[in-house]
Formats: C-alpha cells, structure tokens, sequence
C-alpha cells in the first residue's frame, strides 16, 4: 500500500490514495502506522476515497494516531488538495470534498498554500456534544479544585478555548489529557489554549483529542476564533501562532463559514508492506 507522508505546519499526516488502491485499514494498523517508534509515525491518517456523491469530488476520511474516525481535520484538508493535484487525480481550482462533518471547499492558490472553506461553526451545547443545560458564552469546569472556564464550539469536531496570559507557560500537558476526557465532552473534545496578542492575532496551543498536543490544529484555530470573536475579544482576519507557524482565519460571524489559510507540504512517498 502506498502512502504519502505530508504535514501542515508540522501537524503531521499518513495519507493514502483509496482511489487507486485496496485499502483496509484496522484500528490496530492505524495504531502502528501512526507509531513514532515502531511504525511510520504522525498525528493523523487521512483516506483520499471516491466521492459516494455525484456532486462531490472524493470523501476524505480521518483516523486519529489513537485509532479513533474523527470527523473533521483542518491542516489535513489542506494536505488533501495537495495530495490529489499532486497525484493527478484532480486539477480543479476549487475540489468539494465530502467528510462525516459535511462537506468542504478546498481551493488551493498559485504559491502552495490552501485556503479551506470549514463550512458553519455550530454552537448549541447538544452539536458539540457538551452537556450543559443551556448555550453560554463560557462555561465553568473545576479540575483539581481550580476553577477555569472555557468557550466550545464544533466546526465539525468538538473544541474546548480556554485564555490564557501566556501559552508558553499554559498547563497544556497537565489540564489538555484532564479535560479531552471530561464528562462533559461525551465524545471527548480538543483544546486549545488561547493567548490574546491583539484583536487580530493570537497565540495557541492544542491538546488535540485521541493525538495529544499536536504543533498546529487547524479546526482548533478556527475553533478558537470563533470562540474569540463570540466574546469581542478578536475582530476577523485572525492571524493565528502555533508552534508550527502560522494560519489565518477569517469569519464573518454566526451563520457564516470559517475560511483557513495555510500550507500544505508533502514529506515524503513509501511503501508498507502488506
Ligand atoms: N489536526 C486536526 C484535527 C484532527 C482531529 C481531532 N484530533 C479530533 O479528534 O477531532 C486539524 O488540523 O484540524
């Protein structure tokens, strides 16, 4: 089976063509394929499939390295329209690729990067899944007797925001495992940690679910502007920091698409034995 190693903004990727080849994947051969040690290695595997929509252009799967389907994955989209141009299965200036989230625009422009088109945030408790009684601005949590609070979203997977002063400091390995499984988030949810530059760039960090902390989550730095702009503390275009570099994101506000911009690079090609 061959495979594709790429990353977006170091958020990294085994993508593999289900186009032109037989691919059959169990949660444990997801598991060593996304192995560091003993497998290939990365953060995600993406599945390039044929679209099951005559007016989509393929179905774009995702597997966390945990071995979990997730729905959504924002850098790997980017990655996906590379993959597809590169592999000449597509030369459309703007590829509709359908996901379990619905269904994104990927529009790749003339100096490599790609603008995503991440469809409508949803903010009732319920689409996230977060279980609280009523939709709020920010809710409270309290781990190990401290007190914090955060804003959630799903832009087709689930997001935790919590601001912080400094990210470089902010608790992600102590407080991302504690709240990514928290029984509020009955799906458990990705979280980011948001430090506020000025109303139009921040810093962020994500403990992403069923991966860890990862050095750049897309749909968390949609998921954070979102977030940002429902409180007034951000106007759009956002530039985002991550510790792999920089996206940005615009949104007009509720009922409106996320637009996220960025690179998408391919690392390198292999072949995994059957
Ligand atoms: N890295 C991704 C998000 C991947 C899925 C996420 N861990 C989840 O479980 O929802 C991105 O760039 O959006």
């Amino acid at each position: 089976m061959k495979f594709t190693k790429m990353q977006g903004l170091g958020n990294d990727f085994v993508v593999i063509d289900a186009v032109r080849q037989a691919v059959d994947l169990s949660p444990a051969r997801i598991r060593f394929l996304a192995d560091r040690h003993f497998g290939i290695g990365c953060d995600q595997i993406l599945i390039v499939e044929p679209a099951q929509d005559s007016d989509a252009d393929f179905r774009y799967r995702i597997f966390n390295a945990d071995g979990g389907e997730v729905a959504q994955c924002g850098n790997g989209a980017r990655c996906f329209a590379r993959f597809v141009r590169d592999h000449g299965l597509c030369d459309q200036d703007e590829i509709r690729v359908d996901t379990q989230a619905g269904r994104l625009i990927l529009r790749p422009r003339p100096d490599g990067s790609v603008t995503v088109d991440m469809g409508v945030p949803r903010h009732a408790p319920a689409q996230i899944p977060l279980l609280a009684e009523a939709e709020a601005l920010a809710y409270p949590v309290e781990i190990d007797g401290a007190a914090w609070e955060f804003g959630a979203v799903s832009m087709g997977n689930p997001h935790a925001v919590l601001r912080v002063e400094n990210v470089d400091s902010a608790p992600v390995a102590a407080l991302g495992p504690r709240l990514e499984s928290h029984p509020l988030f009955p799906e458990r949810a990705n979280i980011g940690f948001m430090e506020i530059v000025d109303r139009n760039h921040i810093r962020l960090r994500v403990f992403e679910r069923g991966s860890g902390e990862t050095l750049a989550c897309g749909s968390g730095a949609c998921g954070a502007v979102v977030v940002g702009v429902e409180r007034g503390w951000l106007d759009s275009p956002v530039r985002v920091d991550l510790p792999g570099g920089r996206l940005d994101i615009a949104w007009a506000g509720r009922g409106s698409p996320v637009l996220m911009s960025g690179p998408a690079v391919s690392v390198f090609e292999g072949e995994i034995p059957a």
